[in-house]
């Protein structure tokens, strides 16, 4: 969350708090206490804390719905005990012994939260054109696209100046006349949503109170997160009126929505515009943000068919994604008509800079000796260790505290709030050594790691290599030219297959090292 996201407001987290309650289904705490500035002036929302009997009918019918099958799922794996007690504790036990697993719309809130700032990126937009008659611009400052003085004002209070490489191609293009369609691709805390809200903001006519703009995330809690960028943004326009339609909202039968922009999920849009709150033919900007995860999501796709269905053909479209998978871009090309396709690739991760060892242990002893032993000499600058379960992360993190060493874990249940926390005080230094399950892959930007310790190797559903997330997690070591330092602690032939796949696979050698060997480790830190 950056420079746009964060704007106080002390009534908030009471009101918001209740409607998160109800839609924490997941292994994430994401408590809407979490979102402590998402209600704003600018946010009508007036039953954030009330369920209407057609929507608490509506949507308890699907939270309930997850929730059984969430608990049959676990329940399936727990042998009948004797009581309700010991029942819950062989759940909570089953959620800790099990691999942590997020879906793609949590992982992109994490990714979110776990970010500081804006991503850096060198590599140069590429553009592609349907129609070559469109004519395409490209700006370097947010002062020559002749926005409205209060919203301008609004971009450039928290000290942006100039604009990023997706904003260059993609401001223009989203603003121009008469309108264009606009397919974009920019990993994520490139400036995507500034880019989308800005256009949102400065396509409003606010002479005409009825919704104009649409702008639809695949959750709730990504839809406040955008919520929150627009009404900062929107902070010296007070004129402009915003909603936010998720789970939770009430609008009575019989009501006309006044405000001028729409922000929710595809579910209770498409309730809403079933039942005549507004009209889907007015809207003139529709915004798909995250459209992977939301065409690769599952009820979703169809949601968005029916509401893109009863868009207007005038209607400007505006896609967002980090990432198009080629099922995803045929389908998105096959709904927004002459679009101008931007792309900003991604930077990736690199283990140029990085010495990979393996370290062979039988037990988790042995390989709690080794991690300590290996840390104890290197031990400069601060280590991340990656851990399969919560079970063992908290395990690992009980006996390095024990023996003396500062230690931070993060886990999948911790609350968005607490998340935040740990991980400023590890960037602060305060910890030495961060323990973690999958919660931090990637994302996490923090410069002063010099050790990352892979205490279990990333592996998928499946047990088999995981490549991907073994280069997030230590590529961020050997950054700016440093050399970093990553440990592959293997305990089984399987982890030693896993192992030799990802040698395999980035045909970079995994040297093999004895942790007993101090001479030998000390040569690594050197
Ligand atoms: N022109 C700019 N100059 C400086 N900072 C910017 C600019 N535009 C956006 N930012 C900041 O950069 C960060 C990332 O921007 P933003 O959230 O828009 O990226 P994103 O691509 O939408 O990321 P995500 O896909 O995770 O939502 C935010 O902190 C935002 O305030």
């Amino acid at each position: 969350m950056g420079m746009f996201c964060f704007w106080k407001s002390p009534s908030v987290g009471s009101t918001i708090c209740s409607v998160l309650t109800y839609t924490v289904t997941l292994h994430f705490n994401f408590l809407l206490s979490d979102f402590p500035n998402c209600s704003s002036s600018k946010f009508s929302s007036s039953g954030l804390n009330s369920f209407s009997k057609m929507s608490q009918k509506v949507d308890w019918a699907k939270y309930v719905a997850e929730t059984e099958q969430n608990i049959t799922n676990k329940l399936n794996t727990v042998e009948i005990s004797s009581s309700e007690e010991e029942k819950k504790e062989k759940v909570k036990e089953n959620d800790e012994n099990a691999p942590e697993q997020f879906s793609p719309a949590e992982a992109s809130l994490l990714a979110k939260i776990i970010r500081k700032g804006l991503v850096e990126n060198k590599n140069s937009i590429e553009v592609q054109r349907k129609d070559p008659k469109s004519p395409l611009y490209s700006i370097k400052s947010f002062e020559a696209l002749n926005l409205a003085p209060n919203l301008l004002k609004g971009v450039l209070w928290n000290g942006v100046q100039c604009t990023l490489k997706i904003q260059e191609t993609a401001l223009p293009t989203l603003l121009a006349d008469p309108p264009q369609n606009l397919i974009a691709q920019s990993q994520s805390g490139t400036g995507k949503t500034a880019a989308f809200v800005l256009a949102m903001l400065s396509r409003v006519d606010v002479t005409q109170n009825y919704p104009q703009v649409l702008c639809l995330s695949p959750t709730y809690e990504l839809a406040v997160q955008t919520g929150e960028v627009a009404a900062h943004m929107a902070k010296f326009c007070p004129e402009i009126e915003m909603k936010f339609a998720v789970r939770g909202e009430e609008v009575p039968r019989g009501t006309k929505l006044t405000e001028h922009i729409i922000i929710g999920t595809p579910g209770k849009v498409l309730d809403w515009s079933k039942f005549r709150v507004f009209d889907l033919k007015k809207i003139k900007v529709f915004v798909l943000d995250e459209a992977d995860v939301m065409i690769a999501q599952e009820g979703h796709q169809d949601q968005c068919i029916k509401i893109l269905k009863n868009l207007s053909t005038s209607c400007q479209m505006m896609f967002f994604s980090a990432t198009y998978g080629q099922e995803v871009m045929e389908f998105v090309e096959h709904i927004v008509k002459n679009p101008i396709i931007v792309r900003l690739k991604r930077e990736e991760a690199s283990l140029d800079n990085i010495k990979q060892y393996c370290v062979r242990c039988s037990n988790h002893q042995e390989k709690y000796s080794a991690v300590t032993n290996i840390y104890g000499t290197v031990g400069v600058g601060q280590a991340i260790i990656f851990c399969h379960t919560r079970r063992t992360a908290a395990w690992l993190a009980e006996r390095m505290t024990k023996d003396g060493h500062a230690v931070a874990v993060i886990s999948g249940d911790l609350t968005v709030e607490q998340l935040i926390s740990v991980l400023d005080r590890f960037r602060e230094g305060r910890e030495k050594v961060l323990i973690t399950t999958n919660v931090l892959a990637r994302g996490i930007d923090v410069d002063q790691v010099t050790i990352v310790v892979n205490f279990d190797l990333p592996v998928d559903t499946s047990g088999k290599a995981d490549c991907e997330t073994y280069l997030h997690r230590i590529g961020r070591t050997g950054r700016f030219g440093k050399v970093g330092i990553a440990i592959n602690v293997v305990d089984s032939e399987e982890a030693m297959n896993v192992c030799k796949t990802i040698e395999k696979h980035f045909n970079k050698k995994i040297h093999y090292l004895d942790a007993e060997d101090s001479d030998e480790i000390e040569k690594i830190g050197n």
